[in-house]
């Protein structure tokens, strides 16, 4: 798979602020990359800087070829973005707002994307209501049809489904994984960790670096196991150092052995590990 972004020792400050410190990184056509972090990490920064909306203060980006910030307006084209709060205009309709969208990307038959992308994020039936009267899941699902109507190549999601609830987040994510399968690159920030396991590959990101990139499988394997062993009544915790085999040997099979629990650390433990190794360095 080819590269569709690359990113090259990039830096922003926000006055003394340095919201980005020497990121690189690089994106496959077609993947779901999710970018995770503590809050103030940097994610919404480089998600900015990535399309084109903040002028980083040293470093180079390309986008699909195009270099940003100087080639953001031909970017901008195929780029979907929805930020972290839903920019629309709350007093018009659904339908009005997607329009608009349509119309800024200067794109034929908006009507019938308008039409299509209503369809596909399940709007029908709120399409005429003034954004205003809706609830924040509706206005999610609102912001994702403005980003999606110019059928972008690239989609930028900061957060998409912060505060929204269970269903409209399967719903959301049955979205991306379509969109991916059609070949459109996802670009993700989320706090959620089954999320993130459904991504292809994980940046995990802390005061402003990139601390680890890799498939979810590989960062899973960065994991530790507990062992627990229920002896006469009692739990004991070993954390074996070599094999299993090995850290179970001095307990035996004896019958005294009630229940013996295998633990992985899972993806929340393994960040917070990284992050506080990144810390100490
Ligand atoms: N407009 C701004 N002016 C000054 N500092 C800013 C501005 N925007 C962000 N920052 C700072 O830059 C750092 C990175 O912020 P950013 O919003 O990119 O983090 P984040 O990882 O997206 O956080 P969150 O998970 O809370 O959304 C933080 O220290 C933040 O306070």
């Amino acid at each position: 798979m080819s590269n569709i972004i690359e990113v090259h020792n990039l830096n922003h400050n926000y006055g003394d602020v340095q919201a980005l410190c020497n990121v690189n990184l690089t994106i496959k056509k077609g993947e779901i990359f999710g970018l995770l972090g503590p809050n103030g990490a940097g994610k919404s920064t480089l998600i900015k800087s990535l399309v084109g909306a903040l002028k980083p203060t040293s470093g180079k980006i390309k986008v699909n070829g195009y270099q940003l910030p100087d080639q953001r307006k031909i970017v901008q084209r195929f780029i979907g973005y929805m930020p972290q709060n839903p920019a629309l205009y709350e007093d018009i309709s659904v339908e009005e707002n997607i329009r608009f969208f349509a119309r800024a990307h200067f794109i034929t038959n908006p009507e019938e994307k308008v039409a299509q992308v209503i369809k596909f994020t399940a709007l029908q039936k709120k399409k005429d209501k003034p954004v205003r009267t809706l609830s924040g899941g509706m206005k999610q699902r609102v912001s994702l049809a403005c980003a999606l109507v110019h059928q972008p190549e690239i989609l930028f999601l900061d957060e998409p489904t912060a505060g929204i609830d269970p269903q409209l987040r399967q719903t959301f994510w049955q979205y991306f994984h379509e969109l991916s399968a059609k070949g459109v690159t996802i670009f993700i920030t989320t706090h959620l960790m089954d999320e993130a396991e459904d991504c292809h590959r994980l940046g995990i990101m802390n005061k402003g670096q990139i601390l680890k990139v890799d498939s979810v499988k590989k960062i899973m394997a960065l994991g530790q196991e507990f062992i627990s062993i229920k002896k006469n009544g009692e739990w004991k915790e070993i954390t074996p150092n070599a094999g299993l085999a090995e850290a179970l040997y001095p307990y035996g099979l004896s019958t005294d052995i009630e229940e013996i629990r295998i633990q992985h650390e899972n993806l929340q433990q393994i960040i917070l590990k990284l992050c506080k190794e990144g810390d100490s360095k």
